[in-house]
């Protein structure tokens, strides 16, 4: 399957303009190549203008699916869409969306961890429910959103029901992105899975972002890597072929013991 992130800046608080310049980047990148399925990053719509998401976030999920379902189903491709400000009974989510070629939502997932850092908690509602796997192709997926990275339980978990492929999406600092390209790789290593993340570039509010888009195998070997603060296409390919050879070679899986582990 071949994949390509777009690595975009965000313009904060216009749903419209951002819609736009995704719409502009599939008419430009889509048509004539070979890519199966498109990634977005975190909070793409608004950015993180948080004291403004009561307002302006999307409700019960629109326009912002509709808008991915028609880009799907136009363009014949898979779209992760990153994730949006998603405002549902008063409470605003951080929703991560998963539409197929033929413009149906396979998944959603509402962040379940919000960062302290950001205060989010005051602006933003956890999602009540874990993350889970969905299918594209017959291929076993995964997605998390930016500082649930940190919590290797969750990965844990999507690889245990059998996910190959784990996206994450997300809008990390610059000042932390040490951690951004460690544990992405520590995820893909540990789980024996291909990572594949979509991050923003630019600034914002006094926060650079860290670019840095990654598509990791199952090994930890990097296929593709975006710049720190350009603008870009990361493309790669993914076979099932080299989860199921790392599986085999190191077995992590059949060598977890279970009953030891105090807290998992
Ligand atoms: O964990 C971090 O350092 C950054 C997390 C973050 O920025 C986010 O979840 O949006």
């Amino acid at each position: 399957m071949n994949v390509a992130i777009y690595q975009m800046d965000v313009i904060p608080g216009d749903v419209r303009a951002n819609h736009k310049r995704v719409e502009e980047w599939m008419e430009k990148t889509v048509p004539n190549s070979d890519y199966e399925i498109v990634v977005l990053p975190e909070m793409w719509t608004t950015a993180y203008t948080l004291p403004e998401l009561q307002e302006i976030a999307d409700v019960d999920g629109e326009p912002t699916t509709s808008f991915l379902q028609k880009m799907a189903k136009q363009y014949g491709v898979h779209v992760v869409g990153g994730s949006f400000a998603n405002k549902i009974e008063g409470e605003v989510y951080n929703t991560a969306i998963v539409v197929n070629k033929q413009g149906e939502v396979v998944h959603t997932y509402d962040k379940i961890h919000l960062v302290p850092m950001l205060d989010e908690p005051t602006y933003l509602a956890g999602g009540k429910e874990s993350a889970k796997i969905f299918e594209l192709d017959g291929v076993k997926m995964g997605i998390i959103i930016c500082y649930d990275l940190r919590f290797p339980e969750l990965t844990r978990q999507l690889a245990l029901e059998g996910a190959e492929v784990l996206f994450i999406v997300a809008e990390w600092p610059l000042a932390r992105r040490n951690h951004w390209v460690a544990l992405q790789k520590a995820r893909a290593i540990e789980n024996q899975m291909y990572v594949i993340s979509s991050g923003r570039v630019g600034s914002y509010n006094g926060t650079t972002f860290s670019g840095t888009s990654f598509i990791i195998d199952p090994l930890g070997d990097v296929v593709a890597e975006g710049s720190i603060e350009n603008e870009e296409t990361i493309v790669g390919e993914l076979d099932s072929s080299k989860v199921r050879d790392a599986r085999k070679n190191v077995p992590v899986f059949q060598t977890r013991v279970t009953n030891l582990y105090k807290y998992y």
